[in-house]
């Protein structure tokens, strides 16, 4: 189990928990295009970080980001594992192969 499993256990562990209790619960109480409207907020605090190369900063609001990643995941009943499993099938292939590789609509 890694420590992004974890969090995501703990964040399941919080639908219909009581929202005055839990960040999580109260977020995902918003539903889930509240939680892909802050996962953007969140990038894009983490986009002006590394704009103006603050580091520190920059390492903050990345684990924000991967927080409220796993969040709107949750909201979407989409498990970590299928974006891992995603991730895993690109090993090894480089992203220009993988471009030229999908189909055109
Ligand atoms: N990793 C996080 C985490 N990162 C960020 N946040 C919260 O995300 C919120 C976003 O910050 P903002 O400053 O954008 O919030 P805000 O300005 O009040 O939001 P708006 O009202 O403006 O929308 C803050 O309340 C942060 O505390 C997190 N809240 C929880 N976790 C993890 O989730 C676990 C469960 O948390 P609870 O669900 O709160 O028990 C915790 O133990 C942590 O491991």
């Amino acid at each position: 189990m890694s420590l992004l499993h974890d969090l995501e256990t703990t964040i399941l562990s919080r639908k219909g928990a009581d929202p005055d209790s839990s960040w999580t619960a109260k977020l995902l109480a918003k539903g889930p295009e509240k939680c892909a409207e802050k996962f953007g907020e969140e990038s894009i605090e983490a986009i002006i970080e590394a704009i103006k190369d603050d580091k520190a900063k920059l390492a903050s609001e990345g684990a924000d980001v991967l927080y409220h990643f796993l969040v709107m995941l949750a909201a979407r009943d989409v498990a970590l594992d299928d974006v891992l499993a995603v991730l895993a099938e690109r090993q090894g292939l480089s992203g220009i192969a993988e471009k030229a590789a999908r189909p055109t609509s």
